[in-house]
């Protein structure tokens, strides 16, 4: 049987705080019926998704929209059709939004997301919708008050929300009591703290996440910690970019976009390289390697959730 091809833009519609998202429910009577959604439809013939973006809000919501930027496009098998969810972030809008087809609309929480039944394609989009743009990775530091400044720093100064801890000269004690810190200072500024090393170390400091390398991602045939921490890993091919995907990582970095002093010797992959393997990855995907938060606009319009960088945050 050939499937059919369904293409639709939907849209993650943010509050002024950035706190919020409009969801709004699917009639019993059609597709998905009775599970939640990010408003949108499907690309009438010789739309663009930005155009179909704003009909169908227009249409659904009573929205009008001058700007969105790309947040994840997600490709999915259902039984019967193939579809491809375009999904647009979008901040600025015009009106009051009201179901004008009747169905329930409703302001949610980012961390009460997973308590909403969405259509089985969604979980990609409900973890790129909860991911800042920006991911921190913390360099060597031999210092623990050096470390601290910096890091305070960027959570204050660069406003960084989401941070890896990746501290490769420290011996597992050392790394233990600096990660205790380093969690203490995130809570203070409500950002997420994410260990570079083995999932046990979740056991001994209540971070938010692990991340592997790709080493270690290799060797790993199922998800290594519980859902409801975050688990993202280091990658560099399709090939990773797939078993991240298979064990359920949340979201990777994929490198290196740029060649960098610390590993010159790695074939950078470009931006060409870097878009043709983003898409089918599935899962919000970082751009690292010599990366600017200038950089981050680029990425996004090449499908990326944003940059990861060390130097460019570390100061
Ligand atoms: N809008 C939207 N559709 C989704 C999401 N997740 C998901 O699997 N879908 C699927 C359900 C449908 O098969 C398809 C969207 O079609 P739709 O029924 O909203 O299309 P439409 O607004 O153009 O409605 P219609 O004119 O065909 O009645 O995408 C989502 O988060 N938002
Ligand atoms: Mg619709």
């Amino acid at each position: 049987m050939i499937k059919r091809r369904v293409h639709v833009a939907a849209a993650a519609i943010f509050s002024d705080d950035g706190q919020e998202v409009l969801l709004a429910r699917r009639p019993s009577t059609v597709d998905q019926g009775g599970l939640w959604e990010f408003p949108g439809g499907k690309l009438a013939p010789y739309e663009t998704g930005f155009v179909a973006l704003q009909r169908e809000l227009y249409e659904e919501l009573g929205l009008t929209i001058d700007r969105a930027q790309p947040l994840i496009r997600v490709h999915h098998e259902y039984p019967d059709k193939h579809i491809l969810l375009d999904v647009w972030q979008v901040g600025d809008f015009s009106g009051e939004p009201y179901g004008r087809e009747g169905q329930a609309v409703r302001w949610v929480k980012l961390d009460e997301l997973f308590n909403y039944p969405f259509p089985a394609a969604n979980l990609p989009i409900l973890r790129a919708v909860m991911l800042p743009t920006e991911y921190l990775i913390s360099a060597e530091e031999a210092d623990d008050g050096v470390f601290l400044n910096k890091l305070e720093r960027a959570l204050q100064e660069d406003g960084l929300r989401l941070v890896q801890l990746r501290a490769k000269t420290l011996d597992h004690e050392d790394y233990v009591q600096r990660a205790e810190q380093a969690l203490a200072l995130c809570r203070r500024f409500s950002a997420r703290l994410l260990l570079n090393g083995e999932p046990e170390l979740l056991k001994l400091v209540d971070a938010d996440g692990i991340h592997l390398t790709s080493d270690r991602l290799m060797t790993l045939d199922r998800r290594p910690i519980v859902q409801g921490k975050w688990l993202s890993a280091s990658t560099h091919n399709a090939q990773q970019l797939d078993h991240a995907a298979h064990i359920g990582c949340d979201f990777v970095t994929l490198s290196p976009l740029r060649t960098t002093p610390t590993h010159p010797d790695a074939t950078p992959l470009g931006w060409h390289d870097f878009q043709q393997l983003v898409e089918p990855a599935g899962m919000p995907v970082f751009a690292l390697g010599g990366m600017t938060r200038h950089d981050a606009n680029h990425a996004r319009a090449v499908g990326a959730q944003g940059i990861a960088s060390i130097r460019d945050f570390w100061q």
